[in-house]
């Protein structure tokens, strides 16, 4: 990188990149950069306000402005379209999360010599980084952060690092311990003094053996589109609740006026009981626990959405199934849903709403429904996990039945 060059994008790990393919970190989009540093800067550089940033994991582009961080998710997902080839209908605008959104962390702890530390990880690095703040997560999880080490530091185990998994509910802050035993009748009083102090909706401790909860004053909950479903321990959750306002919204005006809905990796029934209202929905989930859960709060949505147990993987509804449905609803693990989606391509599905986490598993299903004859007629690019370089859409796909 000699002469002067301009950056001309993000790459997917957030480095600047130049029409010549040089990276250089740091750089942002507009920068002119020569020999490895910024020589003018492109007017998109923001103070990151975490005085952790560069060395925790949890955040990536916390130097970026709010135009550069939404060019970059954006673009992420634009790019892994037009890798597959694929035209796009109409690309919405972005929508950004704002700090202090997150109401779902996963950090990770260890006593020390000198007590505890809790935090991410480094990036490319097992060390943990001890937070004294964090601008990710909701004040509700980063309040937790201080009297959590402490707890840490004097109960946790005497080896090895624990996971620490946060999430906002209806009641409170749930907290499950990973690789977390509590020796003797000290410190299991210890630990209920803690939830109480702390007003912890549900404390959880797992020793390998599955979660095991020593604190829980009410069942837990977790209101979605008015229905309150119960909370398994680590269930997956929308990692924000603006980003799922956003994405029930798309996936409520898509379906459309669809009245028969199957709804594919449903979860705890994030888009089954939004779009129960004037619809019937089937929720289909391969985790025990969450199907367990949406079943037991249909009775609360008038029978409008019925809770299926499968593997979706290993047994996709097949195309013949998929027939009774006016459109279909999909929101998959980062592997995607290369066999469910087969099963799409050859049914006479008409309506596809796909939600993703990964926008290359994603963008390979997608070539998949297009060689089948739909359009890419709507995109929006999502980005929940503010400052890092993970990014999610909702996607509309179309086509006229044939079948
Ligand atoms: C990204 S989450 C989406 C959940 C839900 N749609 C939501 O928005 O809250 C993916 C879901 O797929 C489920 N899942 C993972 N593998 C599966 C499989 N093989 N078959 C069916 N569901 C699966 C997970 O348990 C998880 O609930």
């Amino acid at each position: 990188m000699s002469q002067l060059e301009e950056i001309v994008r993000l790459a997917a790990k957030g480095d600047g990149v130049t029409a010549n393919g040089n990276h250089l970190s740091g750089a942002l989009p507009g920068d002119l950069v020569s020999e490895g540093v910024i020589v003018e800067s492109g007017g998109h550089h923001a103070d990151p306000p975490c005085r952790h940033f560069a060395l925790c994991g949890g955040c990536q582009l916390q130097h970026a402005d709010e135009a550069a961080l939404s060019q970059f998710v954006r673009d992420r997902v634009v790019n892994a379209a037009k890798g597959q080839g694929l035209t796009i209908g109409e690309v919405l605008p972005t929508h950004l999360s704002p700090p202090g959104a997150r109401r779902r962390a996963t950090m990770h702890g260890m006593r020390t010599q000198k007590g505890a530390v809790l935090g991410f990880k480094q990036a490319g690095s097992h060390k943990i980084v001890d937070l004294v703040e964090c601008h990710v997560v909701a004040p509700q999880l980063a309040g937790l952060i201080q009297p959590l080490r402490r707890f840490i530091a004097k109960f946790g185990p005497a080896r090895g690092a624990i996971d620490a998994q946060l999430t906002l509910c209806d009641q409170g802050v749930e907290i499950g311990l990973s690789n977390f035993a509590l020796e003797g009748l000290e410190a299991t009083e210890a630990s209920l003094d803690f939830a109480r102090d702390q007003g912890l909706a549900r404390l959880s401790l797992d020793q390998g053996y599955g979660p095991e909860t020593v604190w829980e004053p009410e069942p837990v909950t977790i209101t979605l589109s008015g229905i309150a479903v119960p909370m398994p321990t680590g269930a997956f959750l929308q990692a924000t609740g603006d980003a799922e306002a956003r994405m029930i919204a798309d996936v409520s005006d898509w379906v459309g006026d669809a009245r028969l809905v199957a709804d594919l990796f449903a979860g705890l029934g994030t888009f089954a009981f939004a779009l129960r209202e004037g619809r019937r929905v089937l929720a289909v989930e391969a985790d025990q626990a969450a199907h367990l859960a949406l079943k037991a709060a249909c009775g609360s949505a008038g029978g409008s959405v019925l809770a299926m147990h499968r593997d979706l993987f290993r047994n996709p509804l097949q195309a013949q199934e998929l027939n009774r449905f006016d459109a279909t609803v999909l929101d998959p693990p980062r592997a995607g849903a290369r066999s469910q989606i087969a099963e799409i391509a050859a049914s006479g599905v008409s309506r596809v709403v796909y939600v993703s986490c990964n926008p290359s598993s994603w963008a390979r299903d997608a070539s998949t429904l297009t060689d089948a004859g739909f359009k890419l007629s709507k995109l929006r690019p999502v980005g929940q996990f503010r400052w890092s370089t993970h990014v999610e859409l909702v996607s509309l796909f179309e086509r006229s039945v044939t079948v």
